[in-house]
């Protein structure tokens, strides 16, 4: 019995420590496979499925089965979700579908670009990367498009979204002209800021699907040129860059003219590269410095950008198309947990064309207890946070986790009146002066703690209960695709609910949707996992 034991662990020590390895030979070819059948599945779904003239009849199609399932007794009912399988999205977290009664909502299609609205009407299921294929020939791209193909663009309006244009014009919620939506009896509405469902536009936004079946959007976009002028500013003090970036923000002063897209890459408590990035045409002469940097054989995008801390300050031309994807083959630095050696140049001249792994790859093959084991050993969160605070973030996240690259991409955060969606209006000190927003900025964790890398006990729980105190007390959000490990009462002090409930009695939503906080919160009891996780292997 002992000895099989210890067989285990030394097999389990064995693959932790050869990892890279793994992943190249097994993990990566699958993922191929996988992505290769994906791909077609997705050919089949365009070339005989795809056909936006049908939208309405597919509406009345859900709605047919809301109506059906609100007819059945009480006492049989099971709540609804949506049928989409858990592995094909983005959240850590695997919520019990299987519990729920779930409603396939199998819209995929681009219903009408509207250059005169600037908007663009989309069924929920379309993919960024779709969005993005078909947008950006036509010379424009959505206001807030985030680097990850295969997020949702439902998803994201039913969660949250942001990217380096948030700074301009918030989060993704803000750029939503209207939500249509299935309610929990059946009824097809038309949501807007103005009318008469404005209490449901400022709660859907955070509300994963607890409120209804979300079944078309229209999205604000904007026109592009076709590259980015890249400036890439080494900044050395950590007062120094939190400084530099609340100014390039315009986090100070509200008509400032500020940069269209703007991020930092923090390497070290006290070193940063700050990313300036503006439409751009090349201008004649300049053709040398074009960058198409996700060329599968070039360097991983943070690990370039690294190289301006010793570089100095230099610019150059990225294709609008290389710049939205620049954090993808890397998944921003994940992909290193997973092949310590990946951005070796030779590795990336013959294997770098077969990253990144798909993430839908990665979930469809979390067994419990790789679930078990990443999330008590590695760390995934995005935390709004407010700018004014940006020196205490990047300590505390020291702190707990002393774990870097740490991403910060800033962030308006409006002000729509008290109790109006689950966001607070932010506090005094945290506006932009004369200004209807204030400056917050995602934090972007991503990766494997130090005492984990260095085989030291890390209490996983213990950190991110800090963590998530800390967000709390400063008036801050962790993303909810993320795991969270806080109580009821305790979501309930971050967020504010008071419209949410309002919202799910006005609208017939309890009985008929999860609760928030059910939908949300880690499926697997994270005290007791997390004890067993605790210690090295
Ligand atoms: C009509 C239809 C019905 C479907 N039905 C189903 C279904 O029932 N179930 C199901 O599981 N799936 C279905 N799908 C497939 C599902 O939508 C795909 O899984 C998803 O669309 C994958 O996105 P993609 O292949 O477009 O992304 P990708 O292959 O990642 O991207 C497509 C293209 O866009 C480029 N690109 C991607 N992101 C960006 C970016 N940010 N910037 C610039 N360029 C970018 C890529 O380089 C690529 O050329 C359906 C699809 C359609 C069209
Ligand atoms: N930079 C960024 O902005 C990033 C954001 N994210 C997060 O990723 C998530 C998006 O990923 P994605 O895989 O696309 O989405 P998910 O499938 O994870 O969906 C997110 C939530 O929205 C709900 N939802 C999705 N579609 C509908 C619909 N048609 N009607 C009602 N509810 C719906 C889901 O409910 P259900 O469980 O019932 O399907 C789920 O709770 C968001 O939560 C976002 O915050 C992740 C990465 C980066
Ligand atoms: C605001 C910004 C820039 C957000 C970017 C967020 C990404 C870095 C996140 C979104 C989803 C995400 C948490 C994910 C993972 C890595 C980090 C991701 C890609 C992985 C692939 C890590 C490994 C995990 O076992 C698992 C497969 C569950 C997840 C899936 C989602």
């Amino acid at each position: 019995m002992g000895s099989e034991v210890g067989l285990k662990q030394r097999i389990a020590r064995w693959m932790e420590d050869h990892r890279g390895l793994i992943v190249v030979l097994i993990v990566l070819p699958l993922s191929l496979i996988f992505d290769a059948l994906m791909q077609f599945r997705h050919w089949v779904f365009r070339k005989f499925i795809s056909a936006p003239e049908k939208h309405d009849e597919r509406v009345r199609a859900i709605q047919k089965k809301v109506r059906k399932w609100s007819e059945q007794p009480q006492k049989d009912r099971k709540m609804m979700c949506t049928a989409r399988p858990n592995w094909q999205s983005l959240s850590t977290t695997f919520f019990r579908k299987d519990l729920c009664h779930k409603i396939a909502i199998p819209l995929y299609d681009i219903l009408e670009l509207k250059p005169s609205h600037m908007s663009i009407r989309v069924e929920p299921m379309v993919s960024v990367g779709q969005a993005t294929a078909f947008l950006v020939p036509r010379g424009y791209t959505l206001a807030v498009c985030l680097e990850v193909a295969e997020a949702t663009l439902g998803g994201l309006a039913m969660g949250v979204g942001m990217t380096t244009y948030s700074h301009k014009v918030g989060l993704y919620q803000e750029s939503i002209i209207a939500y249509e939506m299935v309610l929990s009896d059946g009824s097809l509405v038309r949501v807007t800021r103005d009318n008469e469902y404005s209490d449901l536009y400022h709660t859907l936004p955070w509300s994963h699907g607890t409120l209804g079946f979300l079944v078309a959007l229209e999205l604000q976009i904007i026109k592009i040129k076709p590259h980015i002028k890249m400036e890439y500013i080494p900044v050395k003090g950590k007062k120094n860059y939190c400084n530099m970036m609340r100014e390039l923000s315009g986090a100070l002063d509200k008509d400032k003219a500020t940069p269209d897209y703007l991020e930092a890459t923090i390497y070290n408590k006290e070193e940063a590269v700050i990313m300036v990035g503006n439409f751009s045409d090349v201008p004649p002469g300049e053709e040398n410095k074009i960058n198409h940097l996700t060329r599968w054989y070039k360097p991983w995008f943070y690990k370039y950008v690294e190289r301006f801390l010793k570089k100095g300050r230099d610019y150059e031309y990225i294709p609008l198309g290389d710049y939205l994807l620049r954090h993808n083959r890397a998944i921003f630095w994940v992909v290193e947990t997973m092949i310590p050696f990946g951005n070796n140049a030779l590795f990336r001249f013959f294997f770098g064309w077969l990253l990144p792994p798909k993430i839908a790859f990665l979930k469809f093959t979390t067994t419990p207890g790789v679930r078990a084991m990443t999330f008590t050993k590695q760390v995934f969160q995005d935390i709004v946070l407010p700018m004014n605070q940006l020196e205490d973030q990047i300590d505390k996240s020291e702190e707990l986790f002393d774990l870097y690259p740490v991403l910060v991409y800033p962030c308006r955060i409006y002000d729509h009146g008290p109790h109006r969606g689950q966001l607070r209006p932010p506090r005094k000190d945290q506006m932009v002066p004369g200004a209807n927003y204030g400056m917050f900025n995602d934090l972007g964790v991503y990766g494997v703690p130090r005492p984990v890398l260095e085989k030291k006990r890390f209490d996983a729980v213990d950190a991110m209960r800090k963590m998530e105190r800390f967000t709390q007390e400063v008036g801050g959000y962790p993303f909810l695709y993320a795991d969270t490990f806080m109580t009821r009462e305790e979501f309930e002090k971050m967020f504010d609910l008071t419209a949410y409930e309002q919202v799910r009695a006005k609208y017939n939503a309890n009985g008929a949707f999860p609760h928030l906080h059910d939908k949300i919160k880690p499926e697997i009891d994270v005290v007791e996992v997390g004890k067993q996780y605790m210690d090295p292997l």
